[in-house]
């Protein structure tokens, strides 16, 4: 299932809100309509939106270059533009990485006098956008291989999952799902237990699909029984994906992330999280400085058109958390696989791809 593709004129995005049942794609020819989409999850996974936001950016740079005024004007027209698509999601990082990414090139080629016109813009932005898709494809094969290195000798595991980290998350295989397919690859995969992930169950309706249709063995659990799973011996490791690291290795990650963590410790079941260089903000330490996304309350009390529950109540609905890196096994990266000391590692990770 193609989620993200770029067809000039057009970003044609996988409508993930109408999944598993429809398949519906929207095609996007401005960029308020990526903006929306990144808003709305109708494209959501931390690298997933940092691919659409990329190809979001010429959409952006296509419309601020159609007018009559000068080109130093429609410069400063696409960078609020592309300061409006930053904003639409704080948390997974990847967003304003990939936004940042392109304006700083376009800030570089600018003062290089390499681009002086609409069009070199434009073709700029393209080759970056498409370079930015292609490498998350690349960092998820070698996800995949460096994870598999945990599991070296073991066979028939058993794996927990939460939300989705998957190829509809990403723009290639998937992160922690990345890491799973290679296990089930090798034959090392026994079945994979995916928490529905409330309140938009991307674990239901997005993971069980994806490995569903990958013919690896899914088991469905409401998000309270992964305790209960636990405690039965049902559950070898969990394996998560990130939407932003610090630089000692907190992690945020979709809403309940942290509960299932704390679960482990007491299991004394490893915990890991597959993230590519793109999701560590090598600009904060600490995870409780992350910015957490606060969404509508109706996401809690309405579940496609059906209320759930009182629509005048509070309602707390914070889309992520913060797993402390006490908690966190390890951190598996396209570099390799990181392990406490996470400041050492993660400097070192630092060193590697800020060279
Ligand atoms: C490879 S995706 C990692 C995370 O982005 C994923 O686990 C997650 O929390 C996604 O949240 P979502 O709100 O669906 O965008």
């Amino acid at each position: 299932m193609i989620n993200i593709e770029w067809k000039q004129p057009e970003l044609i995005l996988l409508d993930q809100t109408k999944l598993p049942t429809d398949i519906h794609y929207i095609r996007c020819t401005d960029w308020r309509q990526v903006a929306e989409a990144i808003k709305m999850l109708r494209v959501r996974g931390a690298p997933a939106i940092g691919v659409a936001a990329g190809y979001g950016l010429i959409l952006a740079a296509t419309e601020a270059t159609q007018s009559n005024h000068p080109f130093s004007e429609q410069l400063s027209q696409f960078y609020e533009f592309a300061e409006e698509l930053k904003e639409t999601r704080p948390t997974a990082i990847n967003l304003a990485w990939a936004v940042d990414r392109v304006l700083t090139l376009v800030k570089a080629s600018i003062s290089d006098n390499a681009i002086t016109n609409g069009e070199a813009l434009i073709n700029l932005i393209t080759k970056e956008a498409e370079e930015i898709h292609r490498e998350d494809i690349a960092l998820n094969h070698a996800m995949a291989k460096a994870g598999a290195t945990l599991f070296e000798g073991q066979s028939n595991i058993r794996m927990l999952t939460h939300c989705n980290a998957g190829a509809l998350a990403t723009g290639g295989l998937g992160t922690a799902l990345g890491v799973i397919r290679e296990l089930h690859a090798n034959g090392q995969l026994e079945r994979v237990y995916a928490d529905e992930t409330r309140p938009l169950l991307q674990g239901a309706r997005l993971t069980a699909l994806e490995l569903h249709e990958d013919g690896i063995p899914v088991t469905l659990q409401t998000d309270n029984m992964a305790a209960y799973a636990m405690q039965q011996g049902l559950i070898d490791a969990i394996i998560v994906g990130a939407d932003r690291i610090t630089t000692k290795g907190d992690v945020a990650n979709k809403i309940g992330t942290y509960g299932l963590a704390v679960l482990a410790k007491h299991h004394n079941i490893p915990f890991y999280v597959a993230a590519p260089y793109s999701t560590f903000d090598f600009t904060l330490q600490d995870g409780k400085d992350i910015p957490i996304e606060m969404r509508m309350a109706e996401e809690v009390w309405n579940f496609h058109g059906i209320q759930t529950a009182p629509s005048d109540i509070g309602i707390l609905n914070p889309a992520f958390d913060v797993t402390p890196h006490e908690l966190v096994t390890a951190i598996i990266t396209e570099q390799g696989v990181l392990k406490p000391d996470y400041e050492a590692s993660i400097a070192e990770l630092q060193s590697k791809v800020q060279k």
